[in-house]
């Protein structure tokens, strides 16, 4: 597997993706500029967080018309693995690459602190190796309310998109949601930070399991594709 972790101007957990990726996982990673404009070498793209040109207008609204969005649109239309964790999750978003918009928190501020979470559908390409059915995992945004509207729900719910909810909703998202998938099962975003809780040494490595579900996913992928 090739894993390539995009950095915006203003990302900040790109390294923490990549240590996460590379370091912990082994998986071949690169680091490589949002004015890339051909991801065809790589098998999942990861967008990662921080404050892609300062959040100005809206978070992730300028980064989503930077010029390596048309290689992840081809990307995506090709089914390959898109992960966006936080401002990165916004960025999907404003594409369009998933449903819904991150709002600013119910009650305004930035909140950095540790949420739980249940694992609202494990069997997917982002979540079959979650054993637990409840994890914690580190939160840091100003803008992780998650909205869509009832409609946008209902087909979250009936597609079984939902991938991971809130025990203790901290920014006010619609139905708990912390992390959804699209429909076809291969572009996944979450607020929550999972690279940041794959070490004992981060004191959590409830993250773990979603690199590890990504692997194996990919794994037999990779051995069907190449019969
Ligand atoms: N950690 C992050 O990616 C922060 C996301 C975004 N800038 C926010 O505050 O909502």
């Amino acid at each position: 597997m090739k894993a390539a972790v995009i950095t915006f101007p203003g990302s900040n957990c790109d390294y923490d993706m990549y240590y996460a990726l590379h370091d912990e996982f082994g998986i071949e990673t690169t680091i490589i500029p949002a004015t890339t404009t051909d991801l065809s070498a790589y098998d999942a793209i990861f967008l990662p967080g921080g404050f892609s040109y300062g959040d100005y207008l809206r978070t992730g609204a300028i980064a989503r018309f930077s010029p390596v969005m048309d290689a992840l649109i081809t990307a995506n239309q090709q089914g390959k693995i898109i992960v966006g964790i936080c401002n990165g999750f916004q960025i999907l978003t404003e594409a369009g690459l998933l449903p819904g918009a991150l709002q600013t928190n119910i009650q305004p501020g930035f909140i950095c602190d540790e949420t739980g979470l249940t694992i609202a559908n494990a069997t997917t390409t982002f979540t079959n190796a979650f054993e637990t059915p409840t994890i914690k995992l580190p939160i840091a945004h100003g803008e992780g309310n998650y909205y869509v509207d009832e409609a946008q729900l209902a087909e979250l719910q009936g597609n079984n998109q939902i991938l991971f909810a809130y025990t203790d909703n901290p920014n006010g998202s619609v139905a708990n949601i912390a992390g959804v998938m699209n429909k076809a099962g291969n572009v996944f975003g979450m607020m929550p930070h999972p690279e940041r809780a794959v070490d004992e040494l981060l004191g959590n490595t409830d993250g773990r399991a979603f690199f590890q579900s990504i692997l194996a996913s990919l794994a037999t992928h990779l051995e069907v594709s190449n019969v």
